[in-house]
């Protein structure tokens, strides 16, 4: 008979980032315009000095530093990007736009607001400025040969920025592993069929397509198939061909037509790595290995298969260099004891609620097989299965729901 075994999920996250550690994806050039959440596949150094002239950030005068307040004779007026071929003197201004080049023999800005026209060419400064005030300096932002983002970095607007900064067009980043995510279960239906007694609409589908696409991933196809193990088979023998990683969800159990290890252990090349884990929820998960592709079966109950999904998927989304968004960690103070499945690290979902005092963590109820059960909680904390329990009051970590 088959059997769910209870690994750790720490050994499995091992054993996961063991199997893939080879990325077999690889590397694409980009547009800037394209790179946004896109992963930087080699470290940025920068090739040039940002700015490269000392930048005045106000408008105002640029004078030789003087503490105290004085008056000056403005000699110039510089233009948004132009430098003046000028050399300031004790006792003499120009006058900078925010952005301009500070000129030569100038070392302070002074905003307009703390200076008078005495007469069109005399300036009155009303109070003494600090020395190189308002200025950025030459390389502030960035000097040639420094590391400005690292390999690996999921790029932000911010990061976007940096490498436009630097005159970059074009980027190199990892290419989206492929996934196909294939659904099964002769009771499923698809959302334009009509619902019939017994049957439940097609969910995991269209919840792990959103979470693939978010982590990275380009899903690049999606099947609800009937539990009939030729066609599942062949599903399967197609999706390795265009996908780099194949997710089935159903059937992963110990049930009559719960056909999915006995697939797996048909069709990949390495055999089955992982049978079953000591998580609640998600205890009969697989993972399997084709050549370096990673197969993986899901439990169908929709809690199951999205929790499960984040951890695997999303470890050896790691293993391959991306940066995967986690869910936020808090200190979390419980209202009722809680217990953990026997012998799994069980999942307990949570209302938080945020007070004066620090976030109080409700639980939540509900199955695995209920979908609302993650849809109304706030997050979850995680309850070791040894010692099995945590109570009332402690302060836990807890962790929001993407
Ligand atoms: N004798 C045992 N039975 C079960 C065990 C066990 O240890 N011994 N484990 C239970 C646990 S825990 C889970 S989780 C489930 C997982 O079962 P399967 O992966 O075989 O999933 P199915 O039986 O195919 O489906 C379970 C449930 O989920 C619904 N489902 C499936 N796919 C979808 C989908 N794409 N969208 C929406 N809903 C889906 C399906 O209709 C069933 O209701 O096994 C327990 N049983
Ligand atoms: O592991 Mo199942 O996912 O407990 O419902």
């Amino acid at each position: 008979m088959k059997k769910i075994d209870l690994n750790p999920i720490d050994h499995v996250l091992s054993v996961v980032r063991t199997a893939f550690d080879n990325n077999v994806c690889g590397t694409a050039c980009i547009g800037l315009e394209e790179a946004s959440n896109r992963i930087l596949a080699d470290d940025l150094i920068s090739d040039a000095f940002v700015p490269e002239f000392p930048k005045s950030t106000v408008d105002g005068y640029a004078v030789k530093f003087n503490k105290k307040p004085c008056q000056c004779t403005l000699v110039g007026k510089v233009d948004m990007g132009e430098a003046l071929d000028i050399e300031l003197k004790e006792n003499t201004c120009v006058y900078v736009p925010t952005g301009g080049v500070i000129p030569k023999g100038a070392d302070t800005m002074v905003m307009i607001e703390d200076t008078c026209m005495l007469t069109p060419t005399v300036v009155q400064f009303n109070k003494g400025a600090d020395h190189r005030a308002f200025i950025i300096e030459i390389g502030d932002d960035m000097k040639p040969g420094q590391l400005v983002l690292k390999k690996g970095t999921r790029l932000k607007p911010q990061h976007i920025g940096v490498l436009a900064s630097l005159g970059k067009q074009r980027v190199q980043v990892l290419k989206k592993p492929k996934i196909c995510l294939i659904s099964t279960g002769d009771e499923l239906i698809t959302l334009d069929e009509r619902l019939s007694y017994g049957q439940s609409r097609e969910i995991n589908g269209y919840t792990l397509t959103a979470i693939a696409e978010e982590m990275g991933l380009e899903v690049v196809n999606r099947c609800v198939l009937k539990d009939d193990y030729a066609l599942i088979k062949a599903e399967i023998e197609l999706a390795l061909k265009m996908a780099d990683l194949v997710v089935i969800s159903g059937g992963s159990s110990v049930g009559e037509k719960d056909y999915t290890y006995d697939l797996l252990c048909e069709t990949a090349s390495e055999g089955v790595l992982i049978s079953g884990m000591a998580i609640k929820p998600g205890k009969p998960t697989l993972v399997a290995k084709h050549l370096n592709k990673p197969i993986i079966g899901l439990p169908g109950h929709p809690v199951s298969a999205i929790v499960v999904f984040k951890l695997i998927v999303g470890e050896i989304m790691k293993t391959w260099g991306h940066e995967v968004k986690k869910d936020h960690k808090v200190m979390v103070k419980l209202t009722k004891d809680i217990y953990a499945a026997e012998g799994r690290d069980t999942y307990q979902m949570m209302s938080f609620e945020e007070t004066a005092e620090g976030i109080l963590a409700h639980p939540t109820s509900g199955k695995s097989g209920m979908i609302t059960l993650l849809s109304q909680s706030d997050g979850y904390v995680i309850i070791p299965r040894s010692p099995g329990v945590i109570k009332k009051e402690m302060v836990v970590e807890g962790y929001y729901l993407d």
